[in-house]
């Protein structure tokens, strides 16, 4: 028995890297001679060199950073079958997800999501799952009421037969009829199952054509109503418990977006279950592996020391994905290898979504402190928590960890006191998001609030079980990309240009340096549109300027950047190829990382720079949630399948603009060289090249310039760059004269 007791939970495991740490040393070497050889030809080529060389000191940075979070690769493997042996009662579960517009976050989504959630594998009587609803839709309330009718029969369902798949709409697609082979009563039950499913659809369905009569929803205003919460299910038999919660909302105070809707979670759960752990899920993202919570346990509990273990992330991975991920959001690459590295360091960023917290850390509990409760005062709790004393004495619980004692009544008899913590004025003059809970001011919350977490001294682990844990939808249009990508730089460089950056953490924290390069790689996205943006315009300068940039081809240091291209693109396309992508996927994602960066990016600075000097605010921009890519006819949409969509946005002009940018060059080198000579030409062969390049890596637009309808480039978009490409040009021959 002693023996069984002391076999570990979860292991971790090194990754053997050797040959990809050699190429990125090698790439690096390359780089810096790239850059010593542009420091000697200084002199010689003028401008375009010392753009060539700062540009290239960026992306060496960048590269550098990026070395860090890959160099050590760890992965985790927890045991399950394990855990019952070492844990005797499995601890409570608050499980929060969050919805905001029941028009871009179709509630039946929402649904499957909450469905799946409470048919884990896990004591029922240790789970509630908590929907905050910012959108105040009575559709979603409603939604949510017939919801919890259908899962009295779902779970049950899914725990009698042991159902892998506990999203109805993903298990009723990959199951469309029970094979013969089944016992008679599975078939039968499983008939009514679906019967019951397909008709809770048709409900909503129903519902969202209509108005949906309600008396808790008579004349809600979205933007400006009282607190609405209303426990759907409390402690039934073989249910986890579940609440609706739509917080208070008025005009003159700000909700602070999802980081706002996750404290109240916080403090609601607080109230009623006041659960150790924190399971939060976005809308969109259904669990997949029925034993998800189990193996967050088996870390929680089989990490040796507390502090190595502040939260459990698992990936982000996406259903119905397209095919060869043309947008560029599947970020499955991303994932593999940076999570993977950052778990080598001080643990992977809080994500968002996916993630299981332990309740004290969110309360601000610092990692060597084991209790703090018996320092605080009353007057301490106040200041933290605020005024509701409810909230008070279930936060010193959590904080001195005292052994969870027994509610008093259930949770009914909360509402009123969750109601008034859910209110927008309650955080008045408290440290909800600042040192408690999900912190504000950023648009990435997430990042945010991990990093938060990580300077405190906490670490934190990535679990990737082989079967995704959790899945959701990616964006499945180019707009909705474009703005997702935006708000996420923006959300960064708002981190970055705080008083909380990860400098700062490193320097009177306990923020590991090679962590806080980390949280640099991912801040400064948004910046490193600039030195983008210039190199893949410098090309075009060189040839209409006719200067130079590159060595020319009978020079022997030419032999860098070829060297430089070809082993880096062979680099990352071993990535995909290591873990079963495709060709066409590795090429897809590099066209759009180049269209990101030069679009979506850059317009993030602009917001930074705009909120900087005080003339705007930022927002969170709900992304559309729903897979079906248009309402075409069906032919029409195989054809179209994953083709990039525009709009009006001006997001589009950069990329437009360089692309005409470079055709235009590449007409006027193609001139240029069939009138002179080859020898006595100074048109650069690099420089061609090049350009070609970035109009293959533009494609999309190019594309987008003869597409029809949302295919195609607005006209005034076109129009606006073709502008914009001619004061290009213009400029050019300026800086030639002066
Ligand atoms: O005012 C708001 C805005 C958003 N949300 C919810 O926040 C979640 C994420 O929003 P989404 O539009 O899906 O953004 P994504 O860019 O897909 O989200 C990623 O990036 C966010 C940070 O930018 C993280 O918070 C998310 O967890 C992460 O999945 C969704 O459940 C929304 O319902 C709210 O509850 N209230
Ligand atoms: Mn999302």
């Amino acid at each position: 028995m002693a023996i069984k007791s002391t076999l570990p939970l979860y292991e971790r495991v090194h990754l053997k890297n050797s040959i990809p740490r050699a190429v990125e040393l090698l790439i690096l070497s390359l780089l810096i001679s790239l850059l010593a050889y542009h420091l000697i030809s200084l002199k010689q080529h003028g401008i375009p060199t010392l753009l060539a060389f700062l540009c290239e000191s960026c992306f060496a940075f960048c590269w550098i950073l990026v070395i860090n979070c890959k160099w050590n690769q760890v992965k985790y493997i927890p045991y399950t079958d394990r855990l019952s042996k070492v844990v005797s009662e499995l601890p409570a579960v608050d499980i929060f997800v969050t919805t905001a517009d029941a028009e871009l976050e179709p509630p039946i989504l929402t649904m499957n999501t909450v469905l799946s959630l409470l048919a884990v594998d896990y004591p029922p009587q240790k789970l509630s799952c908590y929907l905050s609803d910012d959108g105040a839709s009575p559709l979603t309330y409603y939604s949510l009421v017939e919801t919890s009718k259908f899962a009295r029969i779902w779970v049950p369902f899914c725990k009698k037969y042991e159902i892998s798949i506990r999203a109805p709409f993903r298990y009723f697609s990959s199951c469309s009829k029970p094979s013969e082979d089944n016992p008679f009563e599975f078939r039968q039950e499983w008939k009514t199952v679906k019967d019951k499913y397909d008709m809770l659809c048709q409900k909503i369905e129903a519902a969202s054509q209509t108005n949906v009569p309600s008396e808790v929803f008579s004349k809600v205003d979205k933007k400006n109503h009282p607190s609405i919460l209303k426990v759907m299910i409390e402690e039934e038999e073989g249910l986890p418990n579940l609440v609706y919660i739509s917080r208070e909302k008025r005009p003159k105070h700000p909700h602070h977006f999802k980081a706002g809707a996750m404290n109240v979670l916080t403090r609601v759960s607080g109230l009623m279950t006041n659960a150790p752990f924190i399971l939060n899920v976005d809308c969109d993202m259904h669990v997949n592996d029925p034993q998800v919570i189990l193996r967050a346990m088996c870390i929680f509990f089989g990490v040796e020391n507390e502090k190595d273990c502040a939260f459990v992330q698992f990936p982000q991975q996406f259903y119905d994905g397209l095919n060869d991920d043309p947008f560029g959001n599947q970020m499955v690459v991303l994932f593999k290898y940076m999570a993977q590295g950052l778990a080598g360091i001080q643990g992977p960023f809080y994500g968002g979504t996916n993630c299981f917290h332990r309740r004290k850390v969110i309360y601000g509990l610092l990692p060597f402190h084991k209790a703090t409760a018996g320092k605080l005062t009353d007057e301490d709790l106040e200041k933290r928590f605020g005024k509701s004393n409810k909230l008070k004495e279930s936060a010193e619980q959590i904080l001195s960890a005292s052994p969870h004692s027994q509610r008093q009544g259930g949770l009914s008899s909360s509402v009123e006191a969750a109601k008034l913590v859910a209110g927008c004025a309650y955080e008045h003059d408290t440290c909800w998001g600042t040192e408690v809970g999900w912190k504000y001011g950023s648009a990435t919350e997430d990042i945010l609030t991990g990093l938060g977490i990580q300077e405190k001294g906490w670490r934190s682990i990535y679990c990737t079980p082989d079967s995704p844990a959790f899945l959701g939808c990616a964006p499945s249009c180019g707009p909705s990309t474009m703005i997702q990508t935006k708000r996420w730089a923006t959300g960064l460089l708002e981190i970055l240009f705080s008083s909380r950056s990860p400098i700062i953490s490193t320097i009177n924290g306990n923020l590991q340096f090679r962590q806080c390069l980390a949280y640099m790689w991912v801040l400064i996205w948004g910046l490193r549109s600039i030195p983008e943006l210039v190199y893949s315009l410098l090309p075009a300068y060189c040839i209409i300027t006719h200067s130079h940039f590159l060595p020319k081809v009978n020079e022997p240091a030419i032999l860098i950047p070829v060297t430089i291209c070809v082993t880096y693109n062979l680099y990352t396309l071993s990535e995909y190829l290591r873990i079963g992508l495709s060709t066409r996927a590795w090429w897809n994602n590099q066209r759009m990382a180049r269209t990101n960066c030069t679009s979506s990016w850059l317009f993030a600075c602009f917001s930074i720079f705009l909120k900087l000097i005080g003339l705007s605010q930022t927002a969170f921009e709900v992304t559309q949630k729903n897979q079906s890519q248009d309402d075409d006819g069906d032919d029409q949409k195989n054809k179209n399948y994953g083709k990039f969509t525009f709009n009006e946005s001006p997001i589009f002009i950069p990329g437009t603009t360089i692309l005409l940018v470079n055709l235009t060059a590449l007409a006027v080198g193609v001139v240029d060289f069939r009138h002179t000579s080859y020898d006595e030409s100074d048109v650069g062969v690099g420089e061609i090249i090049c350009c070609l390049w970035v109009v293959l890596y533009f494609s999309i637009f190019l594309k987008g310039l003869f597409g029809k309808g949302k295919y195609g480039l607005p006209s005034t978009t076109i129009f606006k760059s073709g502008v914009m490409a001619l004061c290009f040009m213009h400029f050019c021959k300026w800086s030639v004269k002066t």
